[in-house]
């Protein structure tokens, strides 16, 4: 199975309400997506969201980093040679982590249908289903009791609630929610970097204090203080995980050594795709640290290979995959389930996607 064409098109799917968080307000996904075909005919899917104040990725920014770089590397090399493509991948153009993210999931999709096998089960084959949580955009505090109530009564067990806009009012949020939804709904909190670690400090103990319990807090801090994400994980008893400060394994083994936090935030839009993430995991369960796998505002091609990654490796026990339950429409055939918070993973080979209106097929 050699690759001989990588094509490239968009996709714009309207959100059911504006995605807000401490980065930005986004009301829909507007990202590039990936064909590859090999010469025997067979398709495989990607896609990359542009990210730019997190991954600093535009879609000119992808679309140049696929067709000027990553196909001229990659296309005729042999989809077994899944190592050699991913060196390729990696090797030929610096940072880009969307772009490479779309390229690596579409190669692992050929790559298990080369094997027969849905893709889950290349990985490590653990679970046939995983469990989301929903995201609840940060908003007034009425507003994010009233998502949050409509969340449970979809039947999701849990919430990943933003914060860090105004982080006077955090507290108010949070506790508004618990008391709305009871004590058996699990809390994720996000600041998405909104909060200075003294502010976080005094925030979770606040909260800790009351009696609330959070599930984790996640990236309080600026990405690059890493002296400040060491200190609130110091300082406070909730699990503080690592997003924006985790790209690469690096990264990755930087957080672990210097104790920066409890948990990791794997997503394959930091790490270039499902290869790098790979070697996170391995890293994470050498030194016993849970991950959890997220998404950034992608459909369900990309949210599907995280899926499968996550079905994959046990060491991921937490999923932040809602990608396809944040939008208005699903212009995708195949693939997982997407059952509000269930994920049922596909059995057919690959990802199991097989039609991307975008492609016009
Ligand atoms: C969509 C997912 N639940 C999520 O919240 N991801 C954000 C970043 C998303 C974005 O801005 O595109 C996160 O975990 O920080
Ligand atoms: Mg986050």
């Amino acid at each position: 199975m050699k690759i001989v064409k990588i094509e490239t098109a968009k996709v714009n799917i309207p959100l059911v309400t504006p995605f807000k968080t401490a980065l930005r307000t986004v009301d829909s996904v507007n990202d590039i997506v990936v064909r590859i075909t090999t010469d025997d005919g067979q398709t495989g899917f990607g896609e990359a969201p542009p990210t730019a104040v997190i991954t600093g990725d535009t879609h000119g920014s992808i679309l140049s980093a696929i067709e000027e770089f990553i196909a001229p590397a990659i296309v005729g090399m042999e989809i077994e040679n899944l190592d050699g493509i991913m060196k390729k991948l990696h090797g030929c153009i610096l940072k880009n982590s969307s772009a490479k993210a779309a390229v690596d999931m579409a190669v692992y999709d050929l790559f298990a249908k080369s094997c027969g096998k849905p893709l889950y089960k290349i990985l490590g084959g653990g679970r046939g289903e995983i469990e989301t949580d929903l995201t609840i955009s940060v908003n007034g505090v009425e507003e994010m009791v009233v998502d949050s109530l409509k969340a449970v009564s979809q039947g999701f067990r849990i919430l990943k609630i933003k914060v860090g806009k105004e982080s006077k009012k955090d507290v108010e949020r949070i506790q508004a929610i618990r008391q709305a939804v009871g004590p058996d709904i699990k809390l994720r909190i996000d600041a998405n970097q909104g909060w200075s670690a003294k502010e976080a400090v005094k925030i979770i103990r606040t909260l800790e204090e009351m009696g609330i319990g959070m599930d984790l807090v996640e990236q309080p801090v600026n990405a690059h203080d890493f002296e400040g994400m060491k200190f609130v994980t110091s300082q406070v008893y909730t699990p503080i995980l690592a997003d924006e400060s985790v790209f690469s394994p690096e990264d990755a083994i930087r957080i672990i050594r210097e104790r920066a936090a409890d948990l990791i935030n794997i997503k394959l839009m930091k790490t270039g795709g499902i290869h790098e993430a790979l070697k996170i995991c391995a890293i994470a369960e050498s030194f016993g640290m849970e991950c959890m796998i997220g998404c950034m505002l992608e459909s369900k091609i990309a949210v599907s290979a995280a899926a499968h990654l996550a079905a994959g490796r046990g060491i991921i026990t937490r999923a932040d995959l809602d990608g396809p339950s944040l939008c208005r429409e699903d212009p995708y055939i195949g693939g997982p389930v997407f059952d509000g918070p269930k994920i049922v993973m596909n059995e057919d080979p690959g990802m199991g996607i097989s039609r991307v209106a975008a492609f016009g097929d």
